[in-house]
C-alpha cells in the first residue's frame, strides 16, 4: 500500500514532468508564432513589391489579378496559422498552471491493464504524440469521472458502450504547477472540493464548474439525443452553469460540424450576458450568440410601434394595482400568454383562408390605383388550398403588373413635366448617367429635345413609383395591424371558439383596451409576440435554419406563444430550456399556462426529455433551509451542506430607520470582505429611492437599471426582477414587509430575491413582515441587531 505522502510526491513528480513538457511546447509554439508573425508583417509590407501590377491588356490584368490573389491567400493562410497557434498557446498556459483536476483508474472488462486517465480543460499528448497525458473533460471516457464512484462503471462512445471497473477516483487542486490538495473520493464528486469552490467570495463573473460537475448536471451537458431537453431546477441548482458547460461540450463533440455562431442563448437581460460571458473563453471555446427575446421583438417591431418591454409590463403589474383597468389588463396578460390564445389565433389564421383578410389600397399621389376591395377580391379569387403567404405572393405579382401599366400611363401626365422642370442639376446628371448606363442613348449629352423629355419623364416616373413597387414586393399592401386588431372587434373572437373553450370573463373589456392601445400606435408586451406570430404566419415565417442549438435560460418566464414562435423560427434547432417554475416572476405567470407543458406540447414525447435538479449549490445550508419554506414543495430542495450564518430579520418603525440599518449592515459586510453585495428592492422606482437615500453614506454604490449592460463587482441597488439568474455574496432585502410581498403572485418574486444570496441574507421591514415568512421560517433566522425584542414578540 502506497502511503499518502508518497502518493502526493509521486503525483507532484508527474505534474512537474507535465509542466516541463508544456513549457517545451510553449517555447516551440512561441517560436512558430513569432515566425508566422514576422512572415505576416513581411507579406503585408512587401505586398505590392511581390505583385507585378500590369493592366495594359486583358492577359496582363488577369495575371496581375492572379498574383494578387496568391499573395492574399498566402497572407490569410499565415494569419490562420497564427490565430490557431495563439489559441493553442492560451490553452497551454492555462494547463501549465493547472494541468488537471481529476484522475480515474479504469480497467476495461476483459482487459488486463488499468488505464490512468487524468482530466483537464483540454487534452495533451506526450512528445511522441502517442499517449494522452491529459484527457479533455469532454472526451467520452471522462464521463466516468462525473458519473460513477469506484466500482463497476461504463461509458458511451460513438462505437458503443464500454464497461469495466473504476478502481480509483482522485481529485486535485493544482495551482502554479503545485498540488495544493489531493484526495480520493467515494461517491461522485467529493464534497471537499465543492465546499472550497462554493465557499469563495464571488466576483462579477460566472465560473466554469468543470472540476465539480455533478452526475445529474452531466446528463444535461452530454445529452445528444433529445430534440427538446427541459430542465426544471431549484434556485441555485446549476442550470445556467450546466447550460454553458453544455455549449462547450457540444462544440467539442461536434468539432468541424458545429460552430459557436450556430448556437444561440436566450438570456433574461443584457446584464446577464456580461455575467456569463467569460465561461466559454475560460474553457478555450468561443462564445455562442447571446440575445434576449425582447431584443428580437425590438428589432422586428421597434420602428412601427411604441413597444413595451417585459420589465415595463412587470413594473405595471407590481406597482399599477390602483390604476383604472388594472384587473382587466392583468387578465389579458394571463390569457394572451396561454396556449388557449395560441389555439384561438391559429383558428383565426385558418379562417382568413376564406375571408376577413384586410388590405390597404395602393395609393399614388392621392389616387387609389388599386382599391383595398379589389386586392381582397384578387386574393380570394385564388385557390383556397394555396397557403396565405403563397397567395399573397401571387397577388403581389398581379399588383406589380397593374403598377407597370399605371406607370406607362403616367409618362404623359402634366405632373411629370412639372417635376422635370424642377429637377436640379445633380438629379438631371444622375438621370442622364443612369439612362446612359442602360444604353438608352450613346451621345455625350441630350441633344434632342423630345428625346431628352422622354428620357427624363421615364426617370421621374420610375423614381416616383419606386417606393410603391418596393412596398408591393414586401407585401406591404396587407393591413397586418388591421388583421390583428380585427380579432378584438365585436364578437370576432367568440365565433372562433372550439367546443369546450371559453374566452376570459372580461373579454369585452380586454378587447376594447387592446384595440385602443393599438390605435394609439402602442404595442403592449403581451400583444407583441402574438402580433408577430400573426405577421409571420401571414407573410411566411422568416426562419433561421443555420442555428442548430437554442438554449433558453429562465425559460419559466416565456409564454406559450413565445415558445411556439421560437419553434417556428428555428425549425432545425435542438432546444434546451432551463428554468424554475418557482421563480416565474412575469406578470403572466399567475395562472397562465406558459410553463413547460406548453413547450413540451410542441414536440413529440419520444424526442423530449425532462431532467429535474433538486440540489441547490449557491446558498449556504441555513439560507436554503429558510428559502425552502417560502414556496410550496420547498422541502424537496436539498441544500448542499455548506455552513454559514442564519438569515437575519431586522424590523424597524419607519423607512428611514430601515435604510439606516441597511447602511450599517453594508458597512459590516464590506468590512468582512464581501465583494458583491446587493440591496434588492421590489421595483425600479423603489430602487431609485433607496439608492438616493444610501449613496451619500455608501461609497461606490451603484444602481442597476434595465439598460445596465455590465455586471460589476461592488455594492449595488437592484430591482427584484433584474436580479434573476445572478448571485451575490450578500443580499439585503430592502423591504420584506407585507406592503411589498403579500399577494400570492408576489410569492415567487420574493423567493427569487432571497435565493440570490450565496453567503449572507438579511431582511428588513418597516412594519409587519410579509406573510410568506412563516413562523417556521422565522425560527430559522436571527433577529437583526437592535430589534430582538420586536421579533420575539411577533414569533
Ligand atoms: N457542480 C457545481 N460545482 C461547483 N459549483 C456549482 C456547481 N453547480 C452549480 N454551482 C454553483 O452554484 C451557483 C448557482 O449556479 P447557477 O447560477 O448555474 O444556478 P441556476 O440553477 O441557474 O440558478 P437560478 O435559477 O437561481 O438562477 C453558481 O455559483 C455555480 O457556480
Amino acid at each position: 500500500m502506497v502511503k499518502p505522502d508518497e502518493q502526493w510526491s509521486r503525483e507532484q513528480e508527474r505534474v512537474t514532468g507535465i509542466v516541463r513538457e508544456i513549457d517545451r511546447r510553449i517555447d516551440k509554439l512561441e517560436d512558430q508564432t513569432l515566425d508566422a508573425k514576422g512572415e505576416m508583417i513581411d507579406i503585408r509590407k512587401n505586398f505590392w513589391e511581390d505583385v507585378t501590377v500590369n493592366f495594359e491588356d486583358a492577359a496582363e490584368a488577369a495575371e496581375t489579378y492572379a498574383s494578387m490573389k496568391q499573395q492574399a491567400e498566402l497572407l490569410s493562410e499565415r494569419e490562420r496559422t497564427h490565430r490557431e497557434a495563439d489559441k493553442q498557446l492560451k490553452t497551454l498556459r492555462k494547463l501549465k498552471s493547472s494541468p488537471y483536476f481529476g484522475r480515474i483508474d479504469f480497467t476495461e472488462a476483459g482487459g488486463e491493464s488499468t488505464d490512468l486517465i487524468y482530466l483537464g480543460i483540454a487534452s495533451l499528448r506526450d512528445a511522441k504524440d502517442e499517449d494522452y497525458l491529459i484527457y479533455d473533460w469532454r472526451a467520452p471516457v471522462s464521463s466516468l469521472y462525473y458519473d460513477y464512484p469506484p466500482g463497476p462503471a461504463e461509458y458511451e462512445t460513438p462505437m458503443g458502450t464500454i464497461q469495466g471497473e473504476l478502481q480509483l477516483k482522485r481529485q486535485f487542486v493544482i495551482r502554479g504547477g503545485e498540488i495544493v490538495s489531493l484526495f480520493d473520493t467515494g461517491v461522485t464528486i467529493g464534497d471537499e472540493l465543492l465546499q472550497e469552490v462554493l465557499g469563495k467570495q464571488s466576483d462579477a463573473q460566472m465560473k466554469s464548474i468543470v472540476a465539480t460537475i455533478q452526475r445529474e448536471q452531466n446528463r444535461i451537458i452530454r445529452n445528444e439525443r433529445s430534440r427538446l431537453l427541459v430542465v426544471q431546477g431549484a434556485a441555485g441548482s446549476g442550470k445556467t452553469s450546466a447550460a454553458l458547460q453544455r455549449v462547450a461540450y457540444l462544440l467539442y463533440r461536434f468539432r468541424g460540424q458545429l460552430t459557436a455562431d450556430q448556437i444561440v442563448l436566450f438570456s433574461p437581460n443584457p446584464m446577464f450576458n456580461s455575467y456569463v460571458a467569460t465561461v466559454l473563453p475560460e474553457l478555450g471555446e468561443e462564445n455562442m450568440q447571446q440575445t434576449t427575446f425582447q431584443d428580437y421583438l425590438h428589432f422586428r417591431l421597434g420602428r412601427a410601434f411604441r413597444l413595451e418591454g417585459p420589465y415595463e409590463q412587470l413594473e405595471y403589474a407590481l406597482a399599477g394595482v390602483d390604476e383604472p383597468g388594472y384587473t382587466v389588463r392583468m387578465e389579458a396578460i394571463r390569457y394572451k400568454a396561454s396556449a388557449a390564445f395560441v389555439r384561438l389565433i391559429d383558428r383565426y389564421l385558418d379562417s382568413l383562408r376564406s375571408g376577413g383578410m384586410r388590405f390597404k389600397p395602393l395609393v399614388f399621389r392621392g389616387e387609389s390605383i388599386v382599391k383595398a376591395t379589389d386586392i381582397e377580391e384578387m386574393f380570394y379569387s385564388l385557390d383556397r388550398s394555396i397557403s396565405l403567404p403563397n397567395r399573397l405572393k401571387l397577388v403581389a405579382e398581379r399588383l406589380l403588373v397593374r403598377l407597370k401599366e399605371r406607370e406607362a400611363a403616367a409618362l404623359d401626365e402634366p405632373w411629370v413635366d412639372e417635376e422635370i422642370e424642377l429637377l436640379d442639376k445633380e438629379t438631371y446628371l444622375k438621370a442622364y448617367q443612369s439612362l446612359r448606363r442602360k444604353k438608352r442613348f450613346a451621345a455625350d449629352s441630350f441633344d434632342d429635345f423630345d428625346m431628352e423629355k422622354a428620357v427624363l419623364a421615364e426617370y421621374v416616373v420610375r423614381e416616383r413609383f419606386k417606393p410603391l413597387r418596393a412596398r408591393i414586393k414586401k407585401l406591404g399592401f396587407v393591413d397586418l395591424k388591421g388583421v390583428f386588431r380585427q380579432l378584438f372587434g365585436n364578437g370576432a373572437a367568440s365565433s372562433l371558439l372550439a367546443e369546450g373553450e371559453a374566452l376570459p370573463g372580461e373579454w369585452d373589456a380586454i378587447a376594447d383596451q387592446t384595440a385602443a392601445r393599438l390605435d394609439q400606435g402602442e404595442m403592449a408586451y403581451e400583444d407583441a409576440t402574438p402580433f408577430l406570430y400573426v405577421v409571420e404566419r401571414i407573410r411566411g415565417f422568416q426562419t433561421n435554419t443555420g442555428v442548430r442549438h437554442v438554449l433558453i435560460d429562465e425559460a419559466q418566464d416565456y409564454t406559450a406563444f413565445q415558445f411556439a414562435f421560437l419553434r417556428r423560427m428555428f425549425p432545425r434547432a435542438k432546444v434546451t430550456a432551463l428554468g424554475d417554475l418557482n421563480q416565474s416572476i412575469n406578470a403572466h405567470a399567475t395562472g397562465g399556462d406558459g410553463g413547460f407543458d406548453a413547450l413540451e406540447s410542441l414536440y413529440d414525447t419520444e424526442e423530449t426529455e425532462r431532467i429535474v435538479l433538486t440540489r441547490s449549490y449557491r446558498s449556504t445550508r441555513p439560507i436554503v433551509e429558510f428559502t425552502s419554506t417560502l414556496i410550496p414543495g420547498g422541502e424537496a430542495i436539498e441544500p448542499f451542506n455548506r455552513d454559514g450564518l442564519k438569515p437575519t430579520l431586522t424590523e424597524t418603525s419607519h423607512e428611514a430607520a430601515a435604510q439606516a440599518a441597511i447602511a450599517d449592515r453594508i458597512e459590516a459586510l464590506q468590512a468582512a470582505g464581501h465583494r458583491t453585495i446587493a440591496v434588492i428592492c421590489k421595483t425600479a422606482a423603489r430602487s431609485e429611492r433607496v439608492f438616493e437615500a444610501l449613496r451619500g453614506r455608501i461609497a461606490g454604490l451603484s444602481l442597476i437599471r434595465q439598460e445596465t449592460n455590465e455586471f460589476e463587482e461592488g455594492t449595488v441597488v437592484i430591482p427584484s426582477y433584474l436580479s434573476k439568474g445572478v448571485e451575490f455574496d450578500a443580499v439585503l432585502v430592502e423591504d420584506a414587509s407585507d406592503a411589498a410581498y403579500a399577494l400570492e403572485s408576489e410569492r415567487r418574486l420574493f423567493y427569487t430575491v432571497c435565493t440570490r444570496a450565496m453567503h449572507e441574507l438579511h431582511l428588513f421591514a418597516a412594519g409587519v413582515w410579509s406573510p410568506f415568512i412563516s413562523r417556521q421560517a422565522r425560527a430559522l433566522c436571527e433577529p437583526g441587531p437592535a430589534t430582538a425584542t420586536n421579533i420575539e414578540a411577533q414569533v
